[in-house]
């Protein structure tokens, strides 16, 4: 379980949010929801241990953080909104990297299994750089596919760029992972037809 209490978030000079508390079982899907700005974004990254919190603590299977962080990087996996890829290396090299950089271990044949099953198969030995956005956002996404064992999934904005099909395709891996058991925390500006009750989450409502 992941439990946030009392958080509190400070950006420059700016307080962001404060007193956030949130739980997220297993097999729950919950949506950080608010306004451009609102802080989303800084809220998922100190879900990660990415960023400090001005107050407050995040727990992870009833321990803190700070003193869980290795066990918990094997068992978190963070998607950021921008796809942080390598522009001269192929969708499979970067693929690769992420996933050794994760530690997860994984070869090349799971890999490439990874880009086909998103759909990104003809693309697999093109060098990055000449990707469509939504083929960027995919060659990311892709670390999805082999993670089935990494019980949090920490999404911003995973659905950006990506067509119809993508949409759906990707709404049912998430589904899938919460019918596992699997954690899902996310944002989206979308309206995503899942089929695992979703719960949102207003951070506005948390605003300073
Ligand atoms: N390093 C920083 N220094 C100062 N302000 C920052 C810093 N990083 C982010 N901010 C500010 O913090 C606020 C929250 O940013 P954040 O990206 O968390 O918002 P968000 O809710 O995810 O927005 P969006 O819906 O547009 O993605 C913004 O006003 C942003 O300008």
């Amino acid at each position: 379980m992941l439990e946030v209490t009392e958080l509190a978030c400070l950006r420059g000079d700016r307080m962001l949010f404060a007193d956030v508390a949130l739980t997220v079982q297993a097999g729950e899907l919950v949506r950080i929801a608010g306004p451009n700005g609102v802080g989303k974004t800084s809220l998922l990254r100190l879900l990660c241990g990415l960023a400090q919190p001005e107050h407050g603590q995040v727990s992870w299977k009833g321990q803190r953080l700070e003193r869980t962080r290795e066990r918990f990087h094997r068992e978190a996996l963070y998607l950021g909104h921008a796809a942080a890829l390598n522009d001269l290396l192929t969708p499979l090299e970067n693929l690769r990297f992420a996933a050794a950089c994760h530690g997860l271990g994984v070869d090349a044949g799971r890999c490439e299994l990874a880009l086909e099953r998103i759909g990104l198969g003809p693309q697999r030995d093109l060098p990055a750089k000449v990707l469509s956005q939504g083929q960027r956002r995919r060659v990311g996404l892709a670390r999805l596919y082999l993670s089935e064992n990494v019980p949090l999934w920490v999404l911003d904005e995973p659905f950006t760029a990506l067509d119809v099909a993508a949409v759906r395709d990707l709404a049912d891996w998430l589904d899938a992972h919460c019918a596992h058991g699997g954690m899902v925390v996310m944002t989206t500006h979308q309206d995503v037809p899942f089929a695992t009750p979703m719960r949102t989450f207003d951070l506005a409502e948390s605003a300073c």
